[in-house]
C-alpha cells in the first residue's frame, strides 16, 4: 500500500468568461507539473497569491476533479483532507463530534471512548471536549479538524493553508503538531502562503510554485544552494522563504521559466549529495531541523517515482486492469453501511434541529402571527355566498404564505451546510444519498408540527365547516405545497451561493406567483398554451387543490345575506374558475411528482458539486 504521493504532468484547465454574453476561453492554471511528497515528511506546497497553490492541491488530493488532467499516483482511501475553513457542525461539542466521527468512520463495534481520549489527547484538546466547536479558537478548531479525521488514522493529510488567520506562535504549534504526525509514517502535504523562517525550518520538504509551473522543489536547506546555481543570489540574514516567494512574484516570466526548467518542471529534486559512506549511516527520517543552515554540497537529480517504475516493468493486461476497476467500483469506500450512515445522520440533524431553540422559537411565533393575520383579515367569511373573490384570496394568501416560509429558509441557510457535507463526503465519512434522505427525513416532524398549528389557526378563525375530513385534507394540502417549496429551495439552495441564491430565488418565484393567480376572474378564456404554463406552477397546484378543499366534498350551500348571491353554491364558484373538470387526487399528484422532481434536481446538483 504507497504512502506516499506522486504526481506527473499535472494540467489544471478552467473555462473562464468575461461576462455572460462573451465566449469563455480556457485558463492554464497548473502547467505540466510533477513532484513527490514522501511518507514520513512533513511537505508545504509555497508560491505567490495566486500561483496555483490550492489548485494543485485539489488537483492531486482528488478534491477537484473537472479539468485536472496528468497522472497521479496515492492511495485515495488512505488520504484526508482538510479545508482552509473549519466546517463543523454547529452546536454539538468536541466530544459528541468525535463520537459522529467514530461511528461513521470506524469498521465494527469498536472502543470508542478510547479512541476518542487517545486522538484528543494527542492533539491537547481532551481538556475542551465538552465545548461545542464554534466556541473553540481558531488553532483549536483546525486541531478538531485534524482530530475527526484521526479517528480513521489515514496515512495521507491534505491541508489547504492550515496557518492562515492564526498568530505566528499558534502557526508554529500547529505546524510542529503536523510535523509529529508525519513523522509517525504519514505524509503531510499542506499549503503555506509565505512562512516565517522558524516555520519554514520545521518542513522537511518545500515545493515552490509560481504561475502554475514547479520552480522548485526539495529541502527547506536547498533553496539558497539552488537560487545560487541559477545566478540569483539570496542575500545574508534573508528568510529564504521570502526571497524565492519575491523571486517568483517579480514581473519577469524569465526567471520562472529559468527556474522550472531547472527543476525539469518538479520531476527534478534538490537534495544532499549523499557519498555511499554517508547512505549506509543515514536514516530515511532527517533530524529535527534546527536551522536553515544552506546545504553545501546539494545535488538537483531527477525524482524516481514509483511511477516510473511501474512504466519500466512489463505492462499488466488489460483484462487484469478492466477487473480491477470492477471490483472498485462494487467497493463501497465507506466503513459503516448505508443505513447506518443515515441512521447516525438522522440523529444528528434531528439533535441540531432540537438545540435551535431560537429558530424553533421564531418559526413557531412566525406560523402563529402569519395564521392570526390572514384569519382575521378573512374572519368568519368562509361561508359568506357573496364573497367569492375573498375565498379565492385566501386560498392563495394560505398557499403563497407556505411557498414563502419554506422556499426562503433554504436558500439562505443551506449553502453554509453544502460545503461542510462536500469535505465529510470527500472525505468518506458517508454516502450523497444516506445523507440526502436523512436530511429530507429529519425535517418532516417540525414541518408537520407548525403546518398543523398554521392550518389549524387559520381553518377556525376563516370559519371553514367543523369537520374533520376537511380540514385534514386541508392540512395535508399544505404540507405537499410546503414541501413542494422546500424542494423548490434547497435544489436553489445546493446549486447557488447565498448571494447569487437570494436573487434568484425570488426571481424564479415570481412567475410561479403570476401563475399562480391568472385568470380566475376570466377562466373559461384562457388559451391552451396558458393552461399549460399554469401546470407549471406549483403554486396555482396548491391553490387549485386548496379551493378543491374549501369547495369540493359537498360543501353546503353558503350563506346569503344579500337578495341574490350567485356563489352561494359552491359547485358554480368551482365551474366559474373552471376547477370543476379536475380533481385533487390529480393536483396532488402532480404536487407530489414536482416535489420528487425539485428533490431530484437537488440532488443532481449537489452530485455535481461535490464529484467535479
Ligand atoms: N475555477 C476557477 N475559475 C477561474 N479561475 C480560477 C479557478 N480556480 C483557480 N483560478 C485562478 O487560478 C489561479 C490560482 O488559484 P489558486 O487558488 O490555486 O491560487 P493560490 O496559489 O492558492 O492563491 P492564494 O494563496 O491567494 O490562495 C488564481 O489566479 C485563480 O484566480
Amino acid at each position: 500500500m504507497t504512502k506516499d504521493v506522486e504526481f506527473q504532468d499535472v494540467v489544471y484547465t478552467v473555462n473562464v468568461r468575461k461576462s455572460i454574453i462573451s465566449e469563455s476561453r480556457k485558463q492554464t492554471i497548473l502547467k505540466g507539473v510533477s513532484g513527490v511528497f514522501r511518507h514520513g515528511q512533513l511537505s508545504a506546497i509555497m508560491g505567490p497569491s495566486g500561483a496555483g497553490k490550492s489548485s494543485l492541491l485539489n488537483a492531486i488530493s482528488g478534491y477537484r476533479k473537472s479539468g485536472v488532467e496528468g497522472t497521479m499516483h496515492l492511495n485515495r482511501k488512505a488520504s484526508c483532507y482538510i479545508t482552509q475553513e473549519d466546517h463543523h457542525q454547529p452546536l454539538l461539542s468536541v466530544e459528541e463530534l468525535m463520537h459522529i466521527a467514530c461511528q461513521l468512520k470506524v469498521k465494527g463495534k469498536a472502543n470508542y471512548e478510547e479512541t476518542i481520549t487517545d486522538v484528543l489527547s494527542n492533539l491537547n484538546l481532551n481538556h475542551r471536549r465538552n465545548v461545542t466547536a464554534d466556541r473553540l479558537s481558531g488553532g483549536e478548531r483546525k486541531r478538531l479538524s485534524i482530530a475527526l479525521e484521526m479517528v480513521a488514522n489515514p496515512s495521507i493529510f491534505f491541508l489547504d493553508e492550515p496557518t492562515s488567520g492564526l498568530d505566528e506562535v499558534t502557526a508554529a504549534t500547529c505546524v510542529r503538531l503536523f510535523r509529529d504526525l508525519a513523522k509517525q509514517g504519514r505524509t503531510v502535504v499542506c499549503t503555506i502562503h509565505q512562512p516565517s523562517a522558524s516555520i519554514f525550518a520545521l518542513f522537511d520538504h518545500i515545493y515552490v510554485i509560481a504561475r502554475g509551473s514547479c520552480v522548485f522543489q526539495g529541502s527547506p536547506k536547498a533553496v539558497v544552494p539552488f537560487l545560487s546555481h541559477v545566478h540569483i543570489e539570496c542575500p545574508r540574514h534573508y528568510n529564504p522563504a521570502d526571497f524565492i516567494i519575491e523571486v517568483c512574484d517579480s514581473e519577469s516570466n524569465d526567471v520562472i521559466q529559468t527556474l522550472s526548467e531547472a527543476m525539469q518542471n518538479g520531476k527534478a529534486i534538490c537534495t544532499k549529495l549523499q557519498l555511499p559512506s554517508a547512505i549506509a549511516s543515514t536514516s530515511t527520517l532527517e533530524e529535527e531541523p534546527s536551522s536553515l543552515e544552506p546545504m553545501t554540497d546539494f545535488v538537483i537529480k531527477p525524482t524516481v517515482t514509483s511511477m516510473i517504475l511501474e512504466q519500466q516493468r512489463p505492462k499488466v493486461s488489460t483484462l487484469v486492469q478492466k477487473m480491477k476497476q470492477i471490483t472498485r467500483f462494487f467497493h463501497s469506500p465507506h466503513a459503516v453501511s448505508g443505513f447506518v450512515q443515515f441512521w447516525v445522520l438522522f440523529r444528528l440533524m434531528w439533535t441540531k434541529t432540537m438545540r435551535n431553540r431560537t429558530v424553533l422559537w421564531i418559526q413557531l411565533v412566525h406560523h402563529i402571527i402569519c395564521a392570526i393575520f390572514i384569519g382575521l383579515i378573512f374572519l368568519n367569511a368562509a361561508n359568506d355566498g357573496a364573497r367569492m373573490f375573498d375565498h379565492l384570496k385566501f386560498c392563495l394568501g394560505v398557499c403563497f404564505f407556505f411557498c414563502y416560509t419554506q422556499v426562503m429558509v433554504p436558500i439562505l441557510a443551506y449553502p453554509r451546510e453544502v460545503k461542510l457535507v462536500k469535505k465529510e463526503c470527500f472525505n468518506r465519512w458517508y454516502g450523497l444519498f444516506p445523507y440526502y434522505l436523512a436530511l429530507t427525513l429529519s425535517r418532516l416532524p417540525v414541518q408537520i408540527f407548525l403546518n398543523v398549528i398554521f392550518t389549524m389557526l387559520v381553518y377556525w378563525l376563516a370559519g371553514l365547516p367543523a369537520e374533520f375530513f376537511r380540514y385534514a385534507l386541508f392540512t395535508v394540502v399544505g404540507l405537499i405545497v410546503s414541501l413542494c417549496a422546500e424542494g423548490f429551495g434547497l435544489m436553489i439552495g445546493a446549486t447557488f451561493n447565498v448571494m447569487n441564491g437570494s436573487a434568484i430565488g425570488p426571481l424564479t418565484i415570481a412567475p410561479f406567483l403570476g401563475l399562480a393567480i391568472y385568470g380566475f376572474d376570466f377562466a373559461p378564456q384562457i388559451p391552451a398554451i396558458m393552461q399549460w404554463l399554469m401546470r407549471a406552477s406549483f403554486i396555482r397546484g396548491g391553490v387549485v387543490s386548496v379551493v378543491l378543499v374549501v369547495f369540493g366534498y359537498n360543501r353546503q350551500r353558503l350563506d346569503c345575506n344579500e337578495m341574490y348571491c350567485h356563489f352561494d353554491d359552491p359547485k358554480v364558484l368551482l365551474h366559474y374558475v373552471r376547477i370543476d373538470n379536475t380533481t385533487l387526487q390529480f393536483e396532488l399528484g402532480i404536487l407530489i411528482a414536482m416535489t420528487l422532481f425539485y428533490r431530484l434536481l437537488c440532488y443532481l446538483s449537489l452530485r455535481r458539486r461535490f464529484y467535479k
